[in-house]
């Protein structure tokens, strides 16, 4: 049994909040992007946030934010982690570590061998990375989309820092996803939802047990 630790993003509703700790889950992801189905006022957040029990980390999904923003989200919720889902660049994930002070998670979009680069750079400056699918061209949303990449792509590969599969996980296929990547964690969205930005409980508690009896490959 791999005991995969699991993310679920884009929680709206106390109700998404009690689903993901009493599942099991050890994240919860809070968006803030106006343009998502998931989208949060700082309020909002706050008050979620402040339903999670000891255990269940919080996390500030931005996209490419400003100073004033994570003033504002950081003053206002109780966090754990940033979570950085934009082009911020490394020297802006340096910047935002040590200035806010929480660690920070970098999503880096994989669609083809000439993304893996990118793994290796942003491992230097951030505390885990998100392995993402990379967004289709012209998506209103950098992800989110239920999308997965061709997870043969990191197979096997050497990590320096912690880091989380995403992309198109569901209850079907996370298992599978574990296996052959041998990700101890793994972030979903859509994968959980009955709507657009509606999560489903019973798909939460499948998702988590799914991923938690996940046979990993031996880790080397
Ligand atoms: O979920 C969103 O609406 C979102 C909006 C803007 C940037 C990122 C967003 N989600 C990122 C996540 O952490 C998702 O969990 C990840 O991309 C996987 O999504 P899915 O393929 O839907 O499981």
């Amino acid at each position: 049994m791999a005991d995969t630790r699991v993310k679920i993003c884009g929680l709206t509703r106390p109700e998404d909040v009690a689903a993901v700790a009493a599942a099991g889950a050890r994240y919860a992801g809070f968006v803030f992007f106006p343009k998502s189905p998931r989208n949060l006022s700082v309020a909002a957040a706050r008050d979620l946030a402040l339903l999670a029990p000891v255990g269940l980390a919080k996390v500030a999904l931005v996209v490419n934010p400003t100073d004033d923003l994570l003033d504002e989200i950081t003053r206002a919720v109780p966090l754990d982690m940033i979570q950085l889902h934009g082009s911020e660049s490394p020297e802006r994930v340096a910047e935002v570590r040590a200035r806010w002070g929480l660690p920070v998670m970098k999503a880096v979009g994989v669609a083809g061998a000439e993304d893996l680069d990118r793994l290796t750079v942003y491992q230097q400056v951030a505390d885990q990375i998100l392995v993402d699918a990379k967004p289709p061209k012209g998506a209103d949303l950098p992800g989110g989309n239920g999308l997965a990449f061709d997870w043969r792509l990191i197979a096997g590969r050497r990590w320096s820092r912690p880091w989380m599969l995403a992309g198109g996980l569901t209850p079907d296929n996370v298992a599978r996803a574990v296996a052959m990547t041998g990700a101890a964690q793994v972030d979903v969205s859509s994968g959980v939802e009955s709507a657009p930005g509606v999560k489903d409980a019973a798909m939460i508690a499948r998702f988590v047990a799914a991923a938690m009896e996940a046979e990993a490959p031996p880790r080397l």
